[in-house]
């Protein structure tokens, strides 16, 4: 059985501004390098073989803290980015016309082929993320990957995995530094293939930042 962790990348300046951040960045804030280094605590004991990381900043920060303590090096993988989201990266969540609003709604309240201009697709998110999960696969056996990526890509990837499609409206809360674990088994009582064991672990945590929806 391969066993895989999902590590949401720590606080950063633009959640804590409530700024999309999508494929553009900002830099973790003091409580994100915090919650990167607990993260880091509570994994250095779990035999992670492989730290994957999507090559954004923020992700590549948290890998290199969260690495450093697993003894092993930080690998880059651009398939684990967060969704792409146009022309609203940058901006502000309370500037947005209705217009604006509509568009970013597409992509939390179930919409097929909701898409935020110049952005990318739930569905198209979804196959890259699977492509990077599928890729653990290939390690070498007994490895113990470790992937750090983002809220929506995370938070799309589980929900697919447990059956909803890639654009189901958003039901799944995986908070800044969260640990999710799902595991490639044969298990008598589970369907074959990928399940999950944990979702959105927080308890290593001494003070989760709030998620940016809730601010
Ligand atoms: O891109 C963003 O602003 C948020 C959206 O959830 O994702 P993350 O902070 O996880 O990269």
């Amino acid at each position: 059985m391969l066993q895989v962790y999902l590590v949401r990348h720590g606080e950063t300046q633009w959640n804590a501004q409530r700024r999309i951040q999508g494929q553009s960045d900002s830099a973790l804030t003091e409580k994100g390098e915090r919650q990167a280094e607990q993260v880091a605590e509570r994994v250095k004991t779990l035999g992670i073989t492989h730290v994957i990381a999507s090559d954004l900043g923020r992700t590549r920060r948290t890998a290199e803290i969260i690495a450093r303590a697993c003894g092993v090096d930080v690998t880059l993988d651009a398939r684990l980015r967060e969704l792409d989201m146009g022309v609203l990266e940058r901006r502000n969540l309370d500037t947005l016309s209705e217009e604006e609003e509509g568009w970013r709604r597409q992509l939390v309240n179930g919409t097929a082929d909701g898409r935020i201009p110049d952005g990318e697709s739930m569905l198209e998110m979804s196959e890259r993320m699977h492509a990077a999960l599928n890729a653990c696969l290939d390690l070498p056996a007994g490895s113990r990957p470790l992937l750090v990526s983002h809220g929506m890509a995370l938070g799309c990837l589980v929900s697919t995995i447990l059956g909803l499609p890639a654009w189901a409206e958003r039901r799944l809360r995986l908070r800044n530094c969260s640990i999710s674990r799902v595991d490639h088994q044969q298990s008598p009582w589970l369907a074959s293939g990928w399940v999950v064991e944990t979702a959105g672990d927080i308890s290593h945590l001494d003070a989760p930042a709030l998620d940016e929806l809730q601010r």
